[in-house]
């Protein structure tokens, strides 16, 4: 299985994400400021920094939810500007800290509302028999096949994560913006995401916000570190774990090497 690397697959007609002079302001404070980001598809990027960096604002500002100026281009189409469900069927999807995902319905008619997203609606309307291949499909990449009966509401904290990890797959996502997706898991349950990101960001552009540093360390392929709205290093988990900027953003808190 290939694996996600170092700066993707840049330079093999990949897909990618170019953020450019991002600046996302709320009643004169700014939040992000300034930030530029090139990302390519196989690439698995982390994005850390300490509380208040704007990383969650950054997310939301490519995803549609926050305005902001400068621009976001996917593979060459301008993101900036755009609504949030333009945005995704344009290929660009994301978790939230908390999962969303309808905790009534089982696991298989939340993959299938997710698939009907970027439906007609008389193609919705037409009865569907059987699963479709690209659900059964996430279903076995997010380890969920048994479940797919189980309601939604009663799957354990990881699998919800999954569940939701899965719900951008059939939806056709090739950028996957996740935030905090380890947060609250167990030790099993972070090594089963790691290795699900690891499934899934070889073919993908795949943006994991994170707090936990030894996850970061064991999965991420670059880092980017973000601190009062700017980036402040860019590189590999050595290069920023040796950087001494980083090491002083997380002084006052811990180091980075406590803050796991
Ligand atoms: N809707 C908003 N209105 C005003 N200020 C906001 C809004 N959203 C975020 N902020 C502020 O912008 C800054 C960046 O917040 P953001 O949530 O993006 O940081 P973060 O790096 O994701 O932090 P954390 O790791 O704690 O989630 C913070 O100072 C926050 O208070």
């Amino acid at each position: 299985m290939t694996a996600p690397t170092y700066g993707g697959n840049a330079g093999m007609s990949s897909q990618y994400l170019e953020v450019r002079d991002l600046r996302v302001s709320f009643d004169g404070f700014t939040a992000v400021d300034g930030v530029d980001l090139t990302l390519f598809q196989g690439d698995l990027r982390f994005l850390i920094g300490p509380n208040g960096a704007g990383k969650t604002t950054l997310v939301d500002a490519v995803t549609g939810l926050v305005p902001a100026t400068g621009s976001v281009t996917k593979s060459g189409v301008e993101l900036l500007g755009k609504k949030t469900h333009k945005i995704a069927r344009l290929g660009v999807g994301r978790t939230f800290q908390t999962a969303s995902v309808f905790e009534e319905l089982s696991v298989l008619q939340n993959l299938d509302i997710a698939a009907g997203a970027g439906r007609s609606p008389w193609q919705l309307l037409r009865r569907r028999s059987g699963v479709l291949p690209e659900i059964e499909e996430a279903l076995e990449t997010i380890g969920l096949t048994a479940h797919r009966d189980t309601a939604a509401g009663i799957l354990a904290h990881g699998q919800k994560q999954w569940l939701e990890i899965g719900m951008l797959l059939v939806q056709n996502s090739d950028v996957l913006l996740l935030d905090e997706p380890v947060a609250g898991m167990s030790g099993d349950e972070r090594e089963e995401t790691g290795q699900l990101l690891r499934r899934i960001g070889a073919q993908r552009t795949v943006v994991v916000v994170e707090h936990d540093m030894d996850f970061m360390r064991a999965f991420a392929t670059s880092v980017t570190v973000l601190a009062r709205g700017k980036v402040i290093a860019d590189g590999t988990v050595e290069d920023v774990q040796n950087d001494p900027q980083v090491q002083q953003v997380y002084l006052g808190t811990a180091t980075l090497e406590e803050a796991s």
